[in-house]
């Protein structure tokens, strides 16, 4: 679980509160209170998601696309920051033990649909965040098969 606390940024047009990313695992709950600021990627627009008291965001993460084989997509979403209010916002993580391997779901692949995605663990993310390729593209892009 991870606590996110945004403290009120005098220029907000400067800075982001957490720059663009995907989740790494299968799914993540996320709790926002009432101020806004986080938005999700679509169709290369950023789109600002409304807090509705008492729900949660569910977010896919990159292992359910990669399950899924590439049925579901890992959205990619950042924080903006604002220079009135705090915010505060509660993810909850969900993903598998750090050993397992997760692959395209087999039932989900044929012919038509050939495998998108290599298998992944933790310790390849390990070695990407380490890499330089980290900064050209996201970890999902570099688990995908290209043929
Ligand atoms: O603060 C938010 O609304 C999003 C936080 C987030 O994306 C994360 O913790 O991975
Ligand atoms: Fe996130």
């Amino acid at each position: 679980m991870v606590m996110n606390c945004y403290p009120p940024c005098p220029q907000p047009d400067l800075t982001l509160g957490m720059p663009p990313h995907s989740d790494y695992g299968f799914l993540t709950l996320l709790l926002q209170d009432e101020v806004k600021g986080l938005q999700i990627q679509h169709k290369e627009n950023w789109v600002t998601v409304e807090p509705i008291p008492g729900s949660f965001v569910v977010n896919v993460g990159d292992h359910l696309e990669i399950f899924s084989n590439g049925r579901y997509k890992s959205v990619l979403h950042r924080v903006l920051v604002n220079s009135m209010n705090y915010r505060i916002s509660v993810a909850s993580l969900h993903s598998l033990p750090f050993k397992s391997t997760v692959q395209p779901c087999p039932k989900l692949i044929s012919e038509t649909n050939p495998r998108r995605y290599m298998d992944t663990d933790f310790a390849t993310f390990l070695d990407y965040i380490k890499s330089r390729d980290s900064t050209k593209k996201s970890f999902l892009q570099s688990r995908k098969l290209t043929s």
